[in-house]
């Protein structure tokens, strides 16, 4: 539990301090091995593997408090409790839309919906192709990430209710807890939801989707513990928690913010600390010191937003806040992707639902499954639509050119290798008793980070561009009237009374084929909101595309600063991202520890 040293004294002369402490006093004027910046999901992984060798020193500075006894943290079965509160950043964006994200230890790990997925395996591989040939031995793929995400988690497996799981999916070693929940729903609505989606498209029913095929419906587990009643298996329960007495080469600091990186002044591009300053903005600014290497793992906004306060980005952009460039990398906080979330409901028709907390079922139909007969025609508008959509977006990326490379790729994973599209998340309860939650996985769209001030306090301009593109409201609109069509499919219409969102009202059917497209694009637009799970902000890329990190997640043009967070996806997988980041952080744990 907290150990500080307690000292209020700027001695360099101090005992240092383990485990986890608000202290500032325990840290500051200290040299580590090791800074991370951000303790969130990736930030904690990577510093209790590196801290696993007793010789190396490592602190992790977090803004969010340690709240891991707080059942807003805790309690899956209560999700959502911290949205809106102080352990939620509550980044403003475009359209008047809030970004929720985790302003606690563990950062989304700490406040997520704990649904354990991951994507298609050709959409790992593809990262190695956007990297340089020699670069293909790093591995950056599936069946490298693959290993590193089994190593991650200890999966318990359970039949209950329908829900399975493939073994060789899943580790039973690691220290993140995988498991159905206790309360399980065991009500007719779970397996309704499957059977009538597979009716209606066609997709196929899978035991587990972990496995790099998600394009079927499954039983999707969550990341809790059923050793400790079910309680979430955060980054920082599954790695700190169970060592933090033991570990005295770590410590984490939370309760504080961290303003820039520390420069040397002789170009050499090392960054000898960082600056903080308590997250409340009261009292004085603090350094630490690094021997090693900083860490970013501030997450896809804070991340790019840190870099360019300093100094690294576009020296446009650097200059006109009166910031001197000290890496020109212009797509700091450019190529963001982030999803978006529409509710559809229907009334129960009184069925029990017989459980409670997280929902497990989901379908993740591929674009044929979407669009049924009109699917080789969107096929050929994408392939058609790409260079004009890279050069209307290509202020949000490197250049027209490597958009349209990314975008090739992005295609020949919609359209050849049949990713998954979107997700269907079946939700008892929410909107309504007979709940689905849709969202694009994939978009086209692409949006920037960018810092107003050199204030750290001031939060940076967010501009999603939801929807610039318009495909990706075509899809987000067909796979809503696909839901319209699932509610009327046996045997979940026999559990409802009737659609109730959007309702019949908002979204007219008067010919009894769904509804128009424009009226289900205008109905997206009223009232969809963000999936809260943005990427590719500092992309790991080769530099012609844009990319800010290579292949060892190193800066372009820095000594020692790498990324570890989700900036560093450059695409979108079909999946909720945790298990994918557990996985990088393994890996880049591992490079770091081989010295690569
Ligand atoms: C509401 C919500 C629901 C989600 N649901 C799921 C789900 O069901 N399943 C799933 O797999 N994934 C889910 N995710 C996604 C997943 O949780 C995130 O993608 C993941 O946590 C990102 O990891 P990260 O390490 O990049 O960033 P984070 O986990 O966000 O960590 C970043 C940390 O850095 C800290 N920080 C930021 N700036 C600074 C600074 N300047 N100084 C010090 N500290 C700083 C933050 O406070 C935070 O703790 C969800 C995310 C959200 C927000």
């Amino acid at each position: 539990v907290p150990i500080a040293d307690g000292t209020p004294s700027n001695s360099t002369i101090r005992k240092r301090a383990s485990g986890v402490t608000w202290n500032p006093w325990g840290a500051a004027y200290q040299t580590y091995d090791y800074v991370v910046v951000g303790g969130g999901l990736t930030g904690i992984t990577v510093a209790a593997r590196l801290a696993e060798n007793p010789a190396t020193t490592v602190l992790v500075i977090e803004a969010g408090g340690d709240n891991r006894w707080d059942p807003r943290v805790y309690d899956i079965y209560n999700y959502g409790q911290a949205f809106g509160s102080e352990l939620d950043w509550q980044y403003p964006t475009d359209a008047g839309k809030t970004m929720v994200a985790g302003k606690t230890l563990g950062g989304g790990s700490s406040i997520n919906g704990a649904a354990w997925t991951r994507g298609l395996a050709a959409q790992y591989d593809a990262w190695s192709s956007l990297l340089t040939p020699d670069e293909a031995s790093l591995n950056w793929d599936w069946n490298s990430l693959f290993n590193y995400m089994k190593k991650a988690i200890y999966h318990f497996p359970r039949s209950l209710h329908c829900a399975d799981g493939v073994d060789s999916y899943h580790g039973f070693n690691g220290p993140v807890q995988v498991t159905f929940p206790d309360d399980m729903y065991g009500g007719p609505q779970q397996k309704a939801f499957a059977q009538s989606i597979q009716t209606l498209t066609g997709i196929a029913k899978s035991p587990d989707l972990n496995g790099g095929q998600p394009n079927c419906v499954s039983f999707t587990p969550n990341n809790m513990n059923w050793h400790d009643g079910d309680r979430r298996s955060s980054a920082p329960a599954a790695y700190l928690t169970p060592v933090e007495s033991v570990r005295t080469n770590w410590i984490t600091l939370v309760n504080h913010q961290v303003s820039n990186l520390l420069w040397a002044t002789d170009d050499s591009k090392w960054a000898y600390g960082v600056k903080f300053k308590q997250a409340d903005n009261s009292g004085q600014d603090y350094e630490v010191y690094v021997r090693k290497e900083v860490i970013l793992a501030a997450g896809a906004i804070g991340t790019p937003a840190l870099l360019q306060r300093s100094g690294v980005g576009d020296p446009t952009h650097l200059s006109s806040l009166g910031i001197n460039t000290v890496l020109n990398l212009p797509t700091v906080g450019k190529n963001l992707q982030e999803q978006t979330m529409n509710a559809l409901g229907a009334a129960g028709n009184g069925f029990d639902p017989a459980g409670r907390g997280p929902s497990d079922v989901i379908a993740y139909p591929n674009l044929y499954e979407v669009f049924g007969s009109q699917a080789n025609s969107i096929a050929q508008t994408i392939w058609s639509s790409i260079s004009q959509w890279a050069d209307a977006q290509k202020g949000n990326a490197l250049s027209k050119a490597a958009l349209e490379t990314i975008y090739q790729s992005q295609a020949d994973m919609i359209i050849n290798k049949k990713a998954p599209i979107v997700e269907l998340f079946y939700d008892t309860g929410y909107p309504d008793m007979v709940g689905v939650l849709v969202w694009n996985l994939l978009p086209f769209s692409r949006g920037t980070v960018k810092i107003t001030s050199t204030d750290p306090f001031i939060k940076p301009q967010i501009n999603v561009n939801y929807f610039a593109v318009d495909m990706d409201t075509t899809i987000q609109a067909a796979s809503s009237k696909l839901v319209r069509k699932l509610f009327k499919t046996a045997p979940l219409s026999g559990l409802t009374t009737g659609e109730t969102i959007p309702g019949f009202s908002a979204v007219p059917d008067p010919n009894n084929n769904g509804g128009s497209d424009t009226e289900w694009k205008q109905w997206v637009k009223n009232t969809y909101g963000p999936v809260n799970h943005p990427v590719g902000t500092c992309a790991m890329m080769r530099q012609d595309l844009g990319g800010v990190v290579d292949g060892h997640l190193k800066v372009y043009g820095a000594q020692n600063v790498r990324i570890v967070d989700a900036s560093i996806m450059p695409t979108q997988i079909s999946a909720h991202l945790s298990s994918t980041l557990f996985g990088i952080a393994e890996k880049v744990a591992d490079m770091i520890k081989n010295g690569q």
